[in-house]
């Protein structure tokens, strides 16, 4: 065995640690190195390296160092994103696969027509349970899973938004964690992949009113370049992986309410908002502030370097998304909640990685991002116009849980 076998095989696993500490672990153990951050250690049993810095996201975003095949752990796989999502693909098979999500996801026009509908379904439930005291991040998880569901070319009633939140929440809720989430979140994926079995066929033997430009429609008449459609188990989870990363915008729409109540200064700037800037700004801050996907990344396809350290092939290579976010080399004042940060500095934006790092449309960010970026805003403005009242609570962010949420789930009193 060689010296730099020995080594890695030598190094501690951190699975431990990481799955107890949560956030908290990885920014304690990174070393600096010249312009960024590193940690060598192992993750479920392989050697991985954890990077960080913007020269860190390029070499991680880059095809050539780092691919997705094999990288992602089947716990990941059977709760998250699915078995052959497009998370999992490389070269040309991710790039026409990611086409799809790209046309259905960034066009302006389907983002208007998905934040409409969100705006109206949250009036709708904030008239609804006027008076109540309500867990805010529940709520917004339904609202957001009836608005994305019929969107999407979903049949959808109350009862199945509400059971579509349950499980697409679970599967976020689960991934990152052994023990009964895990298994709720396991069992909300199967449950939710074979109902969607009956809706794929539907689709592909003409169901009246399905409208053609629907994720339901694209998705399951899709063909590749050899003409073959997708196996339906396929389009299912590709289906799910609309829906479920919608409804987990609550997740930060939970944390919008807790800056505005945090800092009530923020209420105001976003009542006073010409032309959208500022709830835009504070959207990014938001999603910059609080954790939310703690890092990303794949495996190292061949033998590398990075700064200086040596990468063997098959060693897991992970980009520190929770780091990044709060490295003084990249933001002033990195502890400080200031959407201004955006308004000061346009190009600010560009350093955010909390949906990935790289082009959309070359590599595997997210291409949620404008929906994300457009409800969080709209709903933001909403919670600052909406009159309610925070009673008392626990709004501790246990920084060990991942995801987190402050400990009530953000409890707040309609009016
Ligand atoms: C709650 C807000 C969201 C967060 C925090 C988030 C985060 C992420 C992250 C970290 C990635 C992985 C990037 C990588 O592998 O390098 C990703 C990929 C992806 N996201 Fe999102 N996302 C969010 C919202 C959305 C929305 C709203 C949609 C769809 C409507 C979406 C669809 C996807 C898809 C399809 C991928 C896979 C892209 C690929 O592999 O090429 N996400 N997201």
């Amino acid at each position: 065995m060689s010296t730099v076998a020995r080594f890695l095989r030598s190094l501690p696993d951190s699975t431990l640690p990481l799955a107890v500490r949560g956030y908290s672990w990885l920014p304690d153990r990174m070393s600096d190195v010249h312009g960024g951050g590193v940690l060598r250690t192992r993750v479920l049993g392989q050697p991985a390296i954890f990077l960080r810095g913007p020269e860190a996201v390029d070499f991680v975003y880059d095809e050539d160092h780092v691919v997705r095949r094999e990288a992602l752990p089947g716990p990941v796989l059977d709760t998250l994103f699915g078995r052959g999502a497009v998370h999992t693909l490389d070269g040309e098979s991710h790039r026409v696969r990611k086409g799809i999500f790209l046309g259905l996801l960034m066009d302006e026009r389907g983002v208007a027509d998905l934040q409409g509908r969100v705006v109206a379904g949250w009036r709708e439930w904030t008239a609804r349970h006027s008076g109540e005291e309500v867990v805010l991040f529940d709520g917004v998880a339904e609202v957001l899973a009836a608005a994305v569901s019929e969107w999407a070319g979903l049949p959808c009633s109350d009862a199945s938004a509400a059971g579509t939140a349950r499980d697409c929440v679970a599967m976020v809720d689960g991934f990152a964690t052994p023990g009964p989430r895990h298994f709720r979140a396991r069992r909300a994926r199967r449950e939710q992949e074979a109902s969607l079995l009956p809706v794929v066929e539907h689709a592909r033997t003409g169901r009246p009113g399905l409208a053609d430009g629907s994720a339901v429609a694209v998705l399951a008449r899709h063909r590749d370049a050899a003409g073959l459609p997708l196996a339906p188990h396929t389009v299912a989870v590709e289906i799910l992986n609309v829906v479920r990363p919608t409804v987990a915008i609550a997740w930060f729409v939970a944390f919008a309410a807790h800056a505005l109540h945090r800092w009530p200064d923020q209420r105001i700037a976003l009542l006073t908002d010409e032309d959208g800037s500022r709830a835009r700004a504070f959207a990014h801050e938001v999603r910059r502030f609080y954790p939310f996907a703690p890092f990303v990344g794949g495996l190292a396809w061949r033998d590398a370097a990075w700064r200086g350290q040596r990468i063997k092939a098959g060693t897991m290579v992970l980009l520190d998304i929770f780091g990044h976010h709060r490295d003084p080399a990249q933001w002033d004042h990195p502890r400080r909640f200031d959407p201004d940060r955006f308004l000061r500095e346009p190009g600010a934006v560009h350093r955010l990685i909390p949906q990935g790092g790289g082009d959309p449309a070359t590599g595997h960010r997210c291409p949620g991002e404008d929906i994300t970026v457009t409800v969080l805003a709209a709903l933001s403005t909403e919670l600052a116009s909406l009159g309610h009242t925070v009673p008392h609570q626990d709004l501790r962010i246990p920084l060990s849980r991942v995801p987190t949420l402050p400990r009530s789930g953000m409890r707040i009193r309609l009016p």
